[in-house]
């Protein structure tokens, strides 16, 4: 205090210049809030996530905060602790600090005076290590783990917005019932997918996937896009095409989409079919002559309704293709249709759509998931008599699934079990019947068409 400024300036300056002479280590500080208006540093907020799984186990005084998914606590070390981390045989040390800022809070900065950093230490002959490769593994590991106890959305888009709601679907790879190797396969392809950062830029596409989900109602392609969702800890877009006005805003849209999601387009086939359709309308119409006793105004009107939803398959494929390898990061896009053979080819062209799986009819082995799931059962005496019924009869997962389920809350397993051996028999009976209609239909055209001849 007594010293005059400058000389104490000098002498702090001085001093640090001699303590970097003999002091071997560099330090880097990582605060909280950076930048003028003070805004939440990224890397801060990496490092926090990083070193609350590595190494905070070591800490012996932690902080405990709720995660943003409301669910788990998130641990982190608590104010001047200090943890040792290792990386490729060095070792370096991470303390947590405090310092006071100058800034001011405000109604609209209400940023403490108090701020928070992170102080990395390390031997100064391994600058180049720490500084590249090791940094970055810790801002990756770091992020990764973020997304992963981040609170995943569901997007909806409301016309050309998107909105969103708290995702939290129950289906998994495990609950859904399908052939073990087809389910395995799929997760595979999944987790060779989210790897293959490295790989995408090597070829130089984009880090994208096509997903083609076709089959009957209820065989579970929507529960599928959940189970992969939450197998990824993705978000998901569901994308309702016949609420996007034209191919301007559909590109929009899913610029807007951010990276780690699956977009969506459920019943690809009724989507793109709908301004066909409405055009279709339109003209029949008019060639019955029927308009020309509506006023003019109504006319004008349907016009613009007709201009609603105007997206073209060639302006989805377009982004499908590539328009959109611009917005980085991994995306899935899934498209789900009951009716494959309706499809148009060129959507469904190799390379537009990676893999095509097919949902299909509830067999033994799907059940098995089922019964599992439902009743803890592994095996059972009904099971045999199940396994031969299923041969014959096409049940979707979805039906199954409803006879499974206990009708009162102490429900008997067995009691189901039956039930669903009355379901598949009675199954087997509408085929045999409508096969049997079938042949008499034949029969009796076979018969008109000899009647015919002979007159
Ligand atoms: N493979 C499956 N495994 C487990 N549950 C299933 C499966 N398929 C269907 N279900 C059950 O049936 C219900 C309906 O399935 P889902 O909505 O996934 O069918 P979908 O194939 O999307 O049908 P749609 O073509 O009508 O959209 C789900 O709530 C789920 O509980
Ligand atoms: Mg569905």
């Amino acid at each position: 205090q007594y010293f005059p400024h400058q000389l104490q300036n000098f002498l702090e300056k001085y001093s640090q210049r001699v303590m970097a002479f003999f002091y071997p280590y560099i330090q880097i500080r990582f605060n909280e809030f950076t930048g003028e208006r003070l805004t939440r540093s990224e890397a801060y907020s990496a490092i926090e996530n990083y070193l609350s799984s590595t190494t905070s186990m070591q800490a012996k005084r932690l902080k405990a905060e709720i995660g943003k998914n409301n669910q788990s606590l998130v641990l982190s070390m608590d104010d001047h602790e200090e943890v040792g981390d290792e990386f490729k045989g060095v070792r370096l040390w991470w303390a947590s600090g405090k310092h006071g800022v100058r800034a001011q809070t405000t109604l609209f900065n209400p940023v403490p005076d108090e701020k928070r950093h992170y102080r990395l230490t390390f031997h100064k002959k391994y600058r180049d290590l720490i500084i590249g490769p090791y940094l970055s593994h810790v801002l990756k590991e770091g992020k990764a783990i973020k997304v992963k106890n981040r609170q995943r959305k569901l997007y909806t888009n409301y016309g050309s917005y998107w909105s969103h709601v708290v995702f939290e679907h129950p289906a998994t790879f495990q609950t859904l019932a399908m052939e073990p190797e087809k389910k395995q396969e799929i997760i595979d392809d999944l987790n060779a997918f989210s790897k293959a950062e490295e790989f995408y830029a090597r070829i130089g596409r984009a880090w994208k996937r096509g997903y083609l989900l076709y089959g009957p109602p209820g065989t579970g392609k929507s529960t599928m896009i959940a189970a992969m969702a939450n197998h990824l800890g993705y978000d998901i877009y569901d994308l309702e095409l016949t609420a996007v006005r034209d191919n301007t805003e559909l590109r929009r849209l899913l610029i807007e989409t951010s990276s780690k999601s699956i977009i969506v387009i459920e019943d690809i086939d009724c989507s793109l079919d709908l301004t066909g359709q409405r055009r279709k309308k339109k003209k029949e119409k008019k060639e019955s002559g029927e308009e020309e006793k509506e006023p003019k105004k109504k006319e004008e009107k349907e016009e613009n309704e007709n201009k609603s939803s105007q997206v073209t398959l060639s302006g989805l494929l377009n982004f499908i293709d590539g328009l959109w390898s611009a917005c980085g990061g991994e995306r899935l896009i899934v498209f789900t249709t009951n009716y494959v053979e309706k499809l148009d080819p060129a959507l469904i062209r190799k390379g537009r759509m990676d893999k095509h799986i097919e949902l299909s009819f509830c067999k033994f082995e799907a059940f098995k998931v089922l019964a599992k799931n439902y009743h803890k059962l592994e095996c059972h005496h009904l099971f045999p008599k199940i396994s031969e019924l299923f041969e014959d009869a096409d049940m979707t997962p979805a039906d199954v699934a409803e006879h499974l389920m206990p009708k009162s809350i102490s429900g008997d397993a067995t009691l189901c079990l039956e039930s669903l051996i009355q379901g598949l028999e009675k199954a087997i009976e509408e085929v045999k019947l409508k096969a049997e209609v079938e042949a008499k239909k034949i029969e009796e055209s076979a018969k008109n068409e000899a009647k015919e001849e002979d007159k």
